[in-house]
């Protein structure tokens, strides 16, 4: 699992550490991890040409501390003092006392091997300042390496406020910082690096799952399993109009790890069709029979209205999605108040403006300030739902109504397609019926499902049937990185 901290617990536990060590102790751990992933990323160090870009807090401090140490082993290192008169004074001192030196010619950033980012870290707001801004740019030539976080990305939230210089790699110190594993800031941090520098942290808000977190959570059959014990997941999905939603959702239903798929809808002939396997009914969801799940929503058009409160009403785990949250943004946050078992809501960013004015009055707020803000405006409709929010995006979110987060990277751009949403619905809702949690589900469906989205692709387009049809290869690779499983 990749936990990442805010700056205010990163600032609170390095205050802990900085009490008990001498003074400069964290910077220096910081610098040497800096420099030794520096050293990795070029050829040779001797003879090499390195720009820093040096601010005017401890984030300039351990860059420049980390080029002393690649002069002291050859390299040609010049810095660029954003803010001369208050650059990190030892931090210099250092580097001049290794044979670097200054320089205010931004030609050397196009011909320099390798820049470290040491403009601005956990310290800063807004985006790049003018004197920064022309850096992001500049051609270049060699590697930019972001310290602890590329200048101008916000650390805890992950927006952009202006301009922001773009990272190959990002070394990051103690710990990830949310604005790293969340877009946009995350499309600017590239591969992330972490040095440890001992800090004692508190539990993570912000989490991602690597391969071996979701095999760990994959529900796998037993000896003693049957198709009701692996759990049943109703889908309550499709119309006369939409009938293809019915068919994508139990699509994604059909593999994610539920024992059977029960299908209650005017789609029915359809879904039998392409899924024999399912278990249909043309009647409501209380003619489905028992399940440990129910998916509702996606295309399911005006029969909404009387679908969703019956859903609802089932004491099991429920997934809404699409024309249902269009109905939940219409009767409120109260529409849920009765729940006594979890619901997942899946909405887009639009999806989401709506539910918030739902629940917050007023006009929906506007999308491309909640795509922006993704952990915040999720935590928001968490809280304000009491009920589970995975966020779709280009980095997925799951939020809890407590604040916990789940960032989910494995998506494409691929994946914006039509019906994509449908078979993640299908996906999550089979995984909660098999067991997982809200949370759990949402995080290991959008992992799947980006993994899935990836294969399908390849660069090219994929239908959301393909996408389907990818998910079991994406079980096999996250499984495969789970040891023994
Ligand atoms: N505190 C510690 O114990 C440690 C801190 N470390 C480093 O220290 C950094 C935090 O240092 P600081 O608290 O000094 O803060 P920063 O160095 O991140 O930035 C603060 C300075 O940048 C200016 N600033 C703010 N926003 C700006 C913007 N958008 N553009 C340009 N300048 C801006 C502020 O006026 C302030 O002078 C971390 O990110 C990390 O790199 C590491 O050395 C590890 C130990
Ligand atoms: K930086």
């Amino acid at each position: 699992m990749r936990r990442a901290h805010t700056v205010e617990q990163v600032r609170s536990a390095e205050a802990d550490l900085m009490a008990r060590l001498p003074e400069g102790t964290l910077m220096q751990r910081a610098a040497a991890g800096l420099a030794a992933t520096c050293a990795r990323l070029l050829p040779r160090v001797y003879g090499s040409r390195v720009l820093v870009l040096a601010g005017s807090g401890d984030n300039g401090g351990d860059a420049l501390y980390a080029a002393a140490r690649l002069a002291r082993r050859g390299a040609r290192v010049s810095a660029v003092l954003l803010s001369p008169e208050k650059a990190h004074a030892a931090g210099l001192a250092a580097l001049l006392a290794a044979g670097g030196r200054v320089t205010a010619d931004q030609g050397e950033f196009e011909r320099a091997d390798l820049v470290l980012d040491g403009i601005v870290g956990i310290g800063g707001r807004g985006g790049l300042r003018p004197e920064a801004q022309p850096f992001a740019a500049l051609p270049r030539r060699g590697r930019v390496v972001a310290v602890d976080v590329p200048s101008g990305v916000d650390p805890d939230t992950g927006e952009v406020p202006g301009v922001a210089l773009r990272a190959d790699v990002t070394v990051c110190f103690g710990t990830y910082k949310p604005g790293l594993l969340i877009d946009p800031g995350a499309s600017y941090a590239g591969v992330l690096q972490l040095v440890g520098i001992g800090l004692e942290l508190p539990p993570a808000p912000v989490a991602v799952l690597q391969h071996a977190d979701a095999a760990a959570l994959l529900p796998l059959p037993g000896a003693e399993s049957d198709k009701y014990r692996r759990g049943v997941v109703g889908v309550a999905a499709g119309s006369a109009r939409y009938p293809g939603a019915a068919v994508l959702a139990v699509a994604g239903a059909l593999r994610g790890g539920a024992g059977a798929v029960r299908y209650a809808g005017t789609a029915a002939a359809e879904v039998v069709r392409r899924f024999p396997e399912a278990l249909v009914t043309a009647g409501g969801p209380a003619e489905a029979g028992r399940v440990q799940a129910w998916v509702v929503g996606p295309g399911s058009g005006e029969g909404v209205r009387e679908l969703l409160p019956e859903v609802l009403a089932a004491d099991v785990p429920v997934l809404v999605d699409a024309d249902g949250l269009a109905e939940l943004a219409r009767l409120g946050p109260d529409a849920l108040a009765g729940r006594s078992a979890p619901t997942l809501l899946t909405p887009h960013t639009g999806e989401e403006a709506r539910l918030l004015a739902g629940a917050e009055g007023g006009a929906p707020p506007a999308a491309d300030g909640l795509a922006a803000a993704r952990r915040a405006t999720a935590r928001r409709l968490a809280a304000a739902y009491r009920a589970t929010v995975l966020l779709k995006g280009s980095t997925t979110v799951v939020a809890e109504p407590d604040g916990t987060v789940r960032v989910n990277p494995t998506g494409t751009s691929w994946l914006a397609t039509a019906g994509s949403g449908d078979v993640l619905s299908g996906l999550a809702g089979s995984l909660m019926a098999a067991g997982l949690g809200p949370l759990d589900a949402g995080a290991v469906a959008a992992h799947l499902h980006g993994l899935a989205g990836r294969t399908a692709a390849a660069g090219a387009p994929a239908a959301a049937l393909d996408v389907a049809e990818a998910l079991p290869e994406a079980w096999r690779t996250v499984r495969s990185a789970g040891a023994g499983r």
